[in-house]
C-alpha cells in the first residue's frame, strides 16, 4: 500500500513524503526508546541502592522530551503533507483526464470519478494524516522494545517475539471477517441507496399508474435487507476483534509467566523482571490499536487502487509538435473498423469519402453503429484498424487543438452548464460580442425560446439544463455549436426532441450552413435526410447502400423499403433487420 501510495502521489511529493516517513520512523522509535528506559528506572529504584536511579531518570526525560517533540513535528508534517498531497492528486487526476480519449467520458465512469473526488482524495488525505502514525507506531515501537529487552533477558525477548507471527495472524483473520462484513453492508447501502432515488424519480410513474403499494414495498424490503447487513456485520466481526485482543492478551500472559518461571528459579534479576513485565504491558498497547485501523486502511487502499486505475488508463497519444493542419474540410473513412472493450465489432470496414462542405444523412436501424461513426470522428476513440482523415490529416497526426479547430459536435444528450442561456452559448468562446452570440443564435432558433422567457438572456437553464425541454436544450448546443464555427459540424440528431418547433429550427440551421460546412448528420429527420447531397445507410457496421435520396429508391433496397413505409411519418426510427 505505501508504494502505491508513493506511486499515485507522483514524484512532486516524493519528497515531503520521504520526511513524512522519517519523522514518523524517529518517532515510533523514540517511543519505544523511551518505554525502554523504564526498565533500567525501575531496576535502580527496585534495586539496592536506589540514587542509581538518576541518570535513568534524566535520560528517560530528555527521550521524553524528545518523543513530544518529534510527535507534535511528525503531526505537523503528516498534516502539510496530506493538504499538499491530496491537493496534488486533484490536479493530477484533472489533467490526467484531460488527456484521456472522450469516449472515456461514459456516465458510469463520470459517477466514479465524482466518488474519487468527494470521498476517494479524502480517504488519502485521511491516511496520511491519520493512519499512518498509528500504523508505523503498532510495527515500530513494538519493535524497538524487543530489541532493547535482548540487552536485558534474551529469554523474555524470544518468548515476547514468538507472540508476534500468532497476533499477526489473528489481525489479518480480524480484517478479513470485517472486510466481508463491510462489503455486505456497503452493497447493501449502495442497493437502499439506489431504491430511494428510485422512489423519489418513479413518483409521477407510480401515481398514475397506481403502483404506490408496490413501489413502496420494494424500497421497504431493500430498507430491511440493509438492516440485517448491519446486523450481520456485528455478528461476523466481533468474534474477529475479540480473538486479536485474546491473542494479545494471551502473547502478555505467556511472556509474564515466562518472566515468573525465570524469576522464581532465581535465572533473573527480579528488579529488571518487574520492569521488563511492565515494559511487556506497554507493548501490547500499540499493537492493540491496530485492530482498529483496519477499516480506514482498507478504505484508503481501495482509493488508491482506483485512483491508480485512472491514472494508469492511457491518454489518446498525440503529436508533440503541430503538424501543417487539415488542408480542409473534408472528411475521409479508410476501412475503418471498430468495437469497443467487448470486441464485438460496431464498424466493420465503413470507408467513405465526404468532399469538403457536402451535407451527409447517416441513417440506420438501431444499434448500427451511426453515433458511434460520428464519434470516431471527433476521436472519441482511435480506430482499431483503418483510418480517419480530416482534410486529408489523419486525426491521430492532428493536435488536440487542432482537432477541436476543425471539428463541431452537437450531441443527443446535450448538457448545458448551470448557468444563463448566453453562458451556455458562449462557453466555447468566452470572448465572443452579442451581436456574434445573437446570429448564432438566431440561426439555431435560440432566438424565439429567449423571446419567450422572462429573464431572456439572462435566463438560467438549471442543472444539466433541467430548465429547458430536450429539443430547446439542443437548440442551444447547437447555437454552441454554430458559435465556434468549426469547418466541420457533426450533428446527433435527439429522436426524443422531435416537435415541430425543434425541427424547423434545426433545419433551419442546416439550410444556412448547406453548402458552407461539412455536415455529417446521424438523421431522424426526412427534412435532413431528403436534402443531404448524400445518404449513407449503416446496418450492421457496413455502409450496405449510399447515394442521394433518388438514387437509393430506384435502388429499391431497404432504404426504399423504409420510405415506402414510414415516409409520411414526421420522425422515424428504423428496425433492426431480423435475418433467419
Ligand atoms: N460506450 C459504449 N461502450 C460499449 N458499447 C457501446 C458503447 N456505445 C455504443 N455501444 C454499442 O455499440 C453498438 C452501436 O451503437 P451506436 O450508438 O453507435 O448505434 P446507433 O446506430 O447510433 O444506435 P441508435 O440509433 O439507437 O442511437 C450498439 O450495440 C451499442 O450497444
Amino acid at each position: 500500500m505505501i508504494r502505491k501510495l508513493f506511486q499515485v502521489a507522483g514524484p512532486e511529493s516524493r519528497g515531503p513524503m520521504t520526511a513524512q516517513f522519517v519523522a514518523l520512523i524517529v518517532y515510533s522509535v523514540l517511543q519505544g526508546a523511551a518505554f525502554v528506559l523504564v526498565v533500567p528506572l525501575l531496576g535502580s529504584l527496585l534495586g539496592d541502592d536506589p540514587g542509581d536511579a538518576w541518570p535513568w531518570a534524566a535520560a528517560l526525560t530528555v527521550v521524553a522530551l524528545a518523543t513530544a517533540v518529534a510527535h507534535y513535528l511528525q503531526q505537523m508534517i503528516g498534516f502539510q503533507v496530506a493538504l499538499a498531497v491530496s491537493h496534488r492528486l486533484y490536479h493530477r487526476l484533472g489533467d490526467h483526464v484531460s488527456t484521456l480519449p472522450l469516449g472515456w467520458f461514459s456516465g458510469e465512469q463520470v459517477g466514479r470519478l465524482g466518488q474519487l473526488a468527494s470521498r476517494g482524495v479524502p480517504q488519502v488525505r485521511g491516511l496520511l494524516a491519520h493512519l499512518l502514525q498509528p500504523l508505523l507506531s503498532a510495527v515500530l515501537t513494538p519493535l524497538t522494545v524487543i530489541v532493547a529487552m535482548v540487552f536485558y533477558d534474551w529469554r523474555l525477548a524470544v518468548a515476547t517475539a514468538a507472540g508476534v507471527p500468532v497476533m499477526y495472524l489473528a489481525y489479518r483473520w480480524a480484517v478479513g471477517a470485517t472486510a466481508r462484513a463491510d462489503e455486505a453492508v456497503d452493497a447493501a447501502a449502495a442497493a437502499a441507496n439506489e431504491r430511494v432515488v428510485e422512489y423519489v424519480r418513479a413518483q409521477p410513474v407510480l401515481r398514475t399508474t397506481g403502483g404506490g403499494a408496490r413501489g413502496r414495498a420494494l424500497l421497504e424490503r431493500s430498507l430491511t435487507e440493509q438492516d440485517a447487513a448491519a446486523r450481520a456485520q456485528t455478528a461476523r466481526t466481533a468474534p474477529g476483534r475479540t480473538a486479536f485482543s485474546a491473542v494479545v492478551l494471551l502473547a502478555v500472559a505467556s511472556v509474564i509467566v515466562t518472566g515468573a518461571a525465570l524469576g522464581l528459579r532465581g535465572g533473573a534479576d527480579i528488579a529488571e523482571l518487574v520492569a521488563t513485565l511492565v515494559l511487556v504491558v506497554r507493548f501490547a498497547e500499540p499493537v492493540s490499536g491496530m485492530a482498529e485501523l483496519g477499516a480506514g486502511l482498507r478504505a484508503a487502499s481501495g482509493a488508491l487502487d482506483r485512483i491508480d486505475a485512472v491514472l494508469s488508463t492511457a491518454p489518446l497519444p498525440e503529436p508533440t509538435t503541430p503538424g501543417p493542419g487539415p488542408a480542409d474540410s473534408s472528411v475521409t473513412l479508410r476501412d475503418v473498423r471498430f468495437g469497443y472493450d467487448d470486441g464485438v465489432p460496431v464498424l466493420d470496414g465503413v470507408t467513405l469519402e465526404l468532399p469538403a462542405r457536402t451535407t451527409t444523412a447517416v441513417v440506420g436501424p438501431s444499434g448500427s453503429g451511426k453515433t458511434s461513426l460520428i464519434r470516431l470522428l471527433a476521436r472519441f476513440w482511435d480506430t482499431g484498424t483503418g483510418a480517419v482523415l480530416l482534410g486529408g490529416v489523419d486525426v491521430r497526426d492532428l493536435t488536440g487543438e487542432q482537432l477541436r479547430t476543425q471539428v463541431s459536435l452537437v450531441f443527443q444528450d446535450v448538457y448545458l452548464f448551470d448557468a444563463t442561456i448566453r453562458e451556455n452559448i458562449a462557453v466555447g468562446r468566452p470572448d465572443a460580442d452579442d451581436a456574434r452570440i445573437a446570429e448564432a443564435a438566431r440561426l439555431a432558433g435560440v432566438d424565439e425560446i429567449v423571446a419567450r422567457l422572462p429573464q431572456g438572456w439572462d435566463t438560467p437553464v438549471g442543472e444539466g439544463g433541467t430548465a429547458l425541454s430536450g429539443g430547446e436544450r439542443q437548440r442551444v448546443s447547437l447555437a454552441r455549436a454554430l458559435l465556434k464555427d468549426a469547418p466541420v459540424l457533426l450533428l446527433d440528431e435527439a429522436t426524443s426532441s422531435l416537435d415541430p418547433a425543434n425541427e424547423a429550427a434545426v433545419q433551419h440551421t442546416l439550410d444556412a450552413l448547406t453548402g458552407r460546412r461539412t455536415l455529417v448528420v446521424v438523421a431522424h429527420r426526412l427534412q435532413t435526410v431528403v436534402r443531404a447531397d448524400r445518404i449513407v445507410f449503416l446496418d450492421g457496421g457496413r455502409i450496405t447502400e449510399s447515394g442521394t435520396h433518388e438514387e437509393l429508391l430506384a435502388l429499391g433496397g431497404r432504404y426504399a423499403d423504409f420510405w415506402r413505409e414510414r415516409g409520411s411519418a414526421q420522425g422515424w426510427q428504423l428496425a433492426r433487420q431480423v435475418t433467419r
